[in-house]
């Protein structure tokens, strides 16, 4: 790849004919077929920003400009050009992150990969310019259609909108898609502000042969003018964004290098806030994406490069699925029940049940704080809302589960998708936080399946709520092996007692392991370890881990140590919340409470993650035998450490 391999830096761009940009386009385009195609990634929306890419980089002067990216999992062709050509361990352990990252690059600024945040971000930078005198700089935020469905990007532009000498370019990168086709009345207003290409490109024509005849030319040309407007607005009102008072310039073809280069200069001289409006293809230049009906190569695992077919096949059912058919049995069942996605109907498992009820599907777009309140609305309208999202981006509406939901004691079922740690997307990706930040929410019952049975059973009890919000959440990628109970107390399931009976039940021992969700498995291992110590212990799994379960207590009281697991933050997680509840029981038992670190996660695999911050059965061992060596010594002289019985 000549051109290609000459780029070190946006400055090598500049000085390119439009010829080279071409050759240069299709080299990218290669190359991210290429290395993607190995490493999975978002391969079909950087395919749809090549050129837009090259135009931005060379109209502004980055980093002294800052160009901003929504989201961020457009950017690879941005990471290319600003001299990053290693793609070979994306989003791996040592390897390129996925999302732009202020340690690999002083081009990236914001790392966040929830969406509808740049025209925010954007805004603050112009002000700080501004305040600080900083005349000489511009900031360019690249938005995608779907994240334009997010609420914060119309506060942003609120404010943006207000100050008309402050300077703010805004792209919108409209390729007509979030990962299906982006919903609502903005993506309809997009629409029709794309029926004007015609115009602009008649528009454009006409300047060309008028403009030759200034005398005739120019009057005639703004009667062209007026008619363009005026039919503009009769075809295609461009109120919103005029009304708002931004400047608009567009459609522009963003496949057009040379017309995204013209746009983003006239934007960029305007002075004030302006938005261009950049038709694209997601997927563009490859027809496997192009051609996919699903989400158009939104994310890939490995594929076939000449194909597009995956290389690896799932190896069995994944949680998504299992919830995914449930929730078609459930939908036969019960017509109270309705599905809500936050533009992710795939990704989260709802589309067979769209499929078969598709006017109880809504498709509230990135717009999860929305979704929440909107199911609460639902609730109160007498039906049973089921919000599936990944569990990272429920984040971003806890006001609206605890205010909007809770306190009016709304039966809304959240299904979080993507708990635990996820790996490759990087720091603000893992669903790490949900069962922390859910604990402190009144009334809420949080539930954590340990596999498919699990996810089907808890599912249906949470939707046997309807006085309360619930939430069932579960890890990414494949389920585990069914994971069976050998008895119950209380709520409980008891998966493993490697003492001998005790007081009936096999209650008693040296150590109480709470194994929550998918940590059962971890939980079993711990508890075979530790009997090869000569030590004793149960393994329970909560099953409904908020509240906590009545009898966890009594049952800790009748062991040495209790030992906590859970895939989630552990601050203020089940470990601190089951501590409280002995602490309230007067129950005065060491706990140990084992989760994920209060850190953001870099990106690598889940697997890597676990092991280095030891949220594993071999590590986790160890301590607990430590633990107990320590309690026993700590056992008076002539007294033997023995369980409490
Ligand atoms: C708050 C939030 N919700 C959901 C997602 C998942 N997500 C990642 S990209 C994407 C679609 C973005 O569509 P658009 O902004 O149009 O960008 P495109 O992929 O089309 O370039 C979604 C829903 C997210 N990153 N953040
Ligand atoms: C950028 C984004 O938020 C999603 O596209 C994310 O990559 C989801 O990844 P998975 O669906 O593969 O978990
Ligand atoms: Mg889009």
């Amino acid at each position: 790849m000549g051109l290609l391999e000459s780029i070190r830096g946006p400055r090598d761009l500049k000085a390119l004919s439009p010829e080279q940009l071409t050759v240069l386009a299709g080299e990218i385009r290669e190359f991210l077929v290429d290395s993607v195609s190995r490493t999975g990634g978002h391969l079909g929306p950087n395919l749809g920003v090549v050129e837009l890419t090259l135009a931005l980089h060379r109209v502004f002067d980055s980093p002294h400009d800052k160009i901003l990216w929504d989201t961020g999992h457009q950017s690879y062709v941005h990471k290319i050009v600003t001299g990053r050509h290693d793609f070979a361990k994306l989003r791996q352990e040592g390897g390129l992150s996925g999302y732009p990252s202020q340690a690999e690059s002083e081009h990236d600024v914001i790392e966040n990969s929830h969406a509808s945040t740049v025209l925010s971000y954007a805004d603050g930078f112009a002000k700080a310019f501004q305040v600080r005198g900083l005349d000489d700089r511009h900031v360019v935020a690249v938005i995608g259609d779907g994240a334009l469905t997010g609420g914060m990007a119309w506060e942003a532009l609120n404010n943006i909108a207000a100050a008309k000498d402050r300077p703010v370019v805004i792209v919108v990168n409209d390729n007509e898609r979030s990962y299906a086709p982006t919903v609502g009345g903005l993506a309809n207003h997009l629409a029709t502000l794309r029926t004007t290409r015609g115009y602009e490109r008649f528009l454009d024509w006409g300047k060309g042969v008028l403009g030759r005849t200034p005398v005739v030319g120019q009057p005639v040309y703004d009667i062209l003018h007026g008619a363009k407007k005026g039919l503009k607005d009769f075809v295609a009102p461009q109120g919103l964004f005029e009304d708002l008072g931004l400047k608009y310039i567009g459609p522009v073809d963003g496949h057009d290098a040379e017309q995204m280069e013209q746009a983003l200069r006239k934007a960029k001289g305007f002075g004030g806030p302006v938005i261009v409006h950049a038709l694209t293809q997601k997927g563009r230049g490859y027809d496997p994406a192009r051609n996919d009906e699903a989400d158009q190569f939104h994310a890939v695992n490995p594929i076939h490069p000449e194909t597009g077919l995956p290389i690896a096949k799932a190896s069995g059912a994944s949680w998504t699925s299992v919830f995914a058919d449930e929730m078609v049995k459930v939908g036969a069942e019960r017509d109270d029940v309705v599905g809500i996605t936050a533009a992710m109907l795939i990704p989260v498992g709802l589309h067979k049940f769209a499929a078969a009820y598709p006017d109880r599907t809504f498709d509230v777009g990135i717009a999860e704080q929305h979704a929440v309140t909107s199911a609460a609305g639902l609730a109160l309208g007498g039906l049973h809302p089921v919000f599936a999202v990944y569990a990272t981006f429920l984040n971003r509406a806890f006001d609206q589960v605890l205010m909007d939901c809770a306190l009016h004691k709304c039966g809304v079922t959240f299904v979080l998708d993507r708990a635990g740690v996820t790996g490759f997307d990087g720091p603000s990706h893992n669903g790490m936080w949900d069962m922390s930040i859910l604990q402190v929410v009144p009334g809420l019952r949080l539930a954590a399946p340990r596999d498919a049975a699990q996810v089907r059973a808890q599912l249906r009890e949470a939707l046997d709520v309807d006085d309360a919000p619930t939430v069932v959440r579960f890890a990414k990628g494949t389920v585990g092996p069914e994971v069976p109970a050998v008895g119950r107390i209380g709520g409980m399931d008891v998966l493993r007692r490697t003492g001998p009976e005790r007081n009936g039940g096999g209650e008693g021992g040296d150590v109480l392991i709470v194994s929550v969700g998918t940590m059962a498995e971890a939980g079993i291992e711990i508890a075979e370890r530790l009997a090869d110590q000569g030590i004793v212990s149960t393994v329970v799994d909560p099953r409904w881990v908020k509240p906590v379960d009545p009898e966890l207590p009594k049952l800790a009281a009748r062991h040495r140590l209790v030992v906590t697991l859970e895939d989630n933050s552990r601050i203020g997680g089940v470990g601190s919340a089951i501590a409280q509840a002995m602490r309230d029981a007067g129950v005065d038992v060491p706990l140990r409470d084992f989760g994920i670190p209060p850190e953001f996660l870099d990106h690598a695999t889940p697997g890597s993650i676990l092991s280095r911050i030891g949220l594993n059965a071999q590590d986790i061992s160890l301590q607990v035998v430590g633990e107990v060596a320590r309690l026993a010594a700590d056992t008076p002289p002539g007294e033997t450490a023995k369980p409490v019985s």
